[in-house]
């Protein structure tokens, strides 16, 4: 269990997390959501003890980190999986992470070979690929076999293929009820990934929700088909719906559901080829939903400029997940 409440953190005159507060269960997988600079690194910082909260505070399993007894029993986190000694082979990085947190050297092999890495094991870090880093840091922290994980932009600089071991791994994690706090700029990733999003702008909370509900409430409409369109929209519009008619003679409904438009549509004996609910893409709900803070950011000088560029990246990201 994760617990932010409240917190704050400022450098200087940059506010970089501002009154911060939600709550992660475990079970499943938690996108942490923003564009970039919005303070999703800071707050994982601040839940680890890496950085002190100017206000408010972070806890995980109910307690300060610094107050955790066996802290990798209990959280894993990759945050930098550039930061491994590149001398040293994976297999000497996680023997002395186990030997120095009380954690069995028979847990080094399982991770190794969780993470794929057992093949090369003795050789050095600094050899690695990005994404054969990325696999040690996420073994790491695993070692300790917590209950918690929160990870940072694990996806960032992978290939396809390790985008995808990324993510079933997550998931598999999730689906074992660990508490799994993962962030990302992405929409398009989260997507694929998480079943509760936290999504924060400019430091703060913008939506904390799932997916589903997320999607639920960015519906768009109904579309539907009938070979007696003209028909079904006057039945569709006496019962107070909105109905436009599309280029392509579908009819687009909003105001009835699924239900409602079928049983109606038998009512009055009209045949329907089709009738499909229409969710917004989640990335519009993500843009629409960061765009105050993209905007407001804009006019406030080069912060805004990153924010708002941050969030165009996101939308190309979208673009090529979705083709
Ligand atoms: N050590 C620091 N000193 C000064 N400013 C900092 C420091 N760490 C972060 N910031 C600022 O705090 C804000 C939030 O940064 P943070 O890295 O937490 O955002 P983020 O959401 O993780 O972004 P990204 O996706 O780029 O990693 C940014 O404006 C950043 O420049």
């Amino acid at each position: 269990m994760i617990d932010v409440r409240q917190l704050t953190k400022r450098y200087g005159g940059t506010v970089a997390v501002d009154d911060l507060t939600f709550s992660v269960r475990p079970g499943g997988v938690t996108g942490f959501l923003g564009p970039n600079g919005a303070g999703k690194s800071t707050t994982m910082r601040m839940l680890l003890g890496l950085a002190a909260p100017t206000s408010g505070e972070g806890l995980v399993n109910g307690q300060r980190y610094a107050a955790l007894r066996d802290p990798m029993h209990e959280v894993g986190a990759l945050l930098d999986a550039n930061a491994v000694h590149g001398g040293r082979s994976a297999l000497d990085h996680l023997r002395c992470l186990a030997l120095t947190n009380r954690i069995g050297i028979g847990r080094v092999t399982t991770v190794l070979e969780q993470v794929g890495l057992a093949g090369v094991a003795r050789k050095r870090v600094k050899g690695f690929s990005l994404g054969m880093r990325q696999r040690l840091g996420i073994a790491a922290a695993l070692l300790g076999d917590p209950g918690v994980l929160l990870f940072d932009e694990p996806v960032n600089g992978l290939d396809p293929d390790g985008v995808r071991w990324i993510r079933e791994l997550l998931r598999s994690l999730g689906a074992e009820g660990r508490t799994v706090l993962v962030s990302s700029h992405l929409m398009s990733e989260m997507e694929l990934t998480a079943d509760r999003l936290v999504i924060v702008g400019r430091g703060r909370l913008v939506a904390d929700t799932s997916v589903d509900e997320l999607a639920e409430r960015y519906a768009r409409g109904v579309l539907v088909r009938s070979p007696r369109a003209a028909e079904l929209r006057d039945v569709l519009t006496s019962a107070g719906a909105a109905v436009a008619v599309e280029p392509d003679a579908g009819l687009s409904v909003t105001g009835l559901d699924v239900a409602r438009i079928g049983d109606l549509a038998a009512a009055h004996g009209i045949p329907v080829y089709e009738v499909t609910p229409r969710r917004a893409s989640l990335e519009e709900a993500y843009m629409e939903l960061t765009a105050e803070s993209v905007e407001f950011a804009a006019g406030a000088g080069s912060a805004g400029a990153r924010v708002g560029a941050a969030a165009k990246d996101s939308g190309m990201g979208t673009t090529e997940a979705t083709r």
